[in-house]
């Protein structure tokens, strides 16, 4: 079975979330059930850009992964556009067998029962900025996909205060899951603008802003990061 691809990078650092810091090699699916008002990874999401996804079968997604490590197994982070659309159990198996770790990165809208045989899953439900709804059950479908072996953490992002009351209120009701707030990059490269430079003043401003608000809430199991890659390459493509 193919999966589409729209591309294949690294090795970098993994820029958010749980797992910030840690090398990996990134694995772009292509095609999203969702179009957030804000996503800065819109030519992986939008059907126009089909043309650009590539079929692979998991032996060509591997070979590529491994030319990129020279040979050295890491963690692969699977990430899209949505990569739980994508037949993705093969892959992991594969590269399993091969020495390599798995992290993927959804939105928890599509659950599948091999999301157990990943390593790390992140969860990124879309607060009210991004227009899009927040489904409970399909959610929860998601955390139960994940079983009780795969390491499961909540990234949430965050533009405004209805986003911060709404993570206060989805962090409330799933105490057990790692919690990171990121702050939404205002100004993402788009299609239109692929050399868009994000406002790193403001940026900082919103990070300062929310790390105030947590603070001042005592929060204090929320963690509160930037997107590391924006703060090293700005809106750059591919690292
Ligand atoms: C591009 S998405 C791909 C994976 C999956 N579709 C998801 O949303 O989790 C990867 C991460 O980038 C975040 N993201 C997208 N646009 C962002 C922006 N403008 N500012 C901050 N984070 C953003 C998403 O919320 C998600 O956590
Ligand atoms: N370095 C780096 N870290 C990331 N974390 C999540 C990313 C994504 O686009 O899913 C991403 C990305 O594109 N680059
Ligand atoms: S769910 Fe993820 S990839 Fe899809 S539109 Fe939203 S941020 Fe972009
Ligand atoms: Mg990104």
């Amino acid at each position: 079975m193919s999966i589409a691809i729209s591309e294949i990078f690294g090795p970098t650092i993994q820029g958010e979330g749980a797992l910030i810091g840690v090398p990996t090699v990134f694995v772009r699916t292509g095609g999203c059930d969702f179009r957030c008002s804000w996503c800065d990874t819109l030519y992986a999401v939008e059907p126009r850009f089909k043309a650009d996804w590539t079929p692979m079968s998991a032996d060509a997604i591997m070979a590529e992964v491994s030319r990129l490590s020279g040979g050295q197994p890491l963690l692969v982070t699977l990430s899209g556009g949505n990569p739980a659309l994508q037949p993705l159990t093969g892959l992991i198996e594969l590269g399993h067998a091969q020495g390599y770790t798995f992290a993927m990165e959804t939105q928890g809208s599509k659950a599948q029962d091999w999301f157990a045989q990943l390593d790390h899953l992140t969860l990124s439900p879309k607060p009210p900025s991004s227009s899009m709804a927040f489904n409970r059950s399909r959610f929860e479908a998601s955390l139960a996909g994940a079983g009780d072996q795969t390491h499961v953490s909540l990234k949430l992002v965050i533009a405004d205060e209805a986003d911060y009351q709404w993570a206060r209120g989805l962090a409330a009701d799933y105490p057990q899951l790692p919690l990171t707030l990121q702050p939404c990059n205002p100004s993402p490269a788009t299609p239109e603008q692929p050399e868009l430079e994000t406002d790193t003043e403001s940026l900082n401003a919103r990070l300062r802003w929310l790390v105030d608000k947590v603070t001042a809430d005592r929060w204090f199991n929320a963690r509160v990061l930037p997107q590391l890659h924006v703060l090293i390459w700005n809106n750059e493509r591919g690292v």
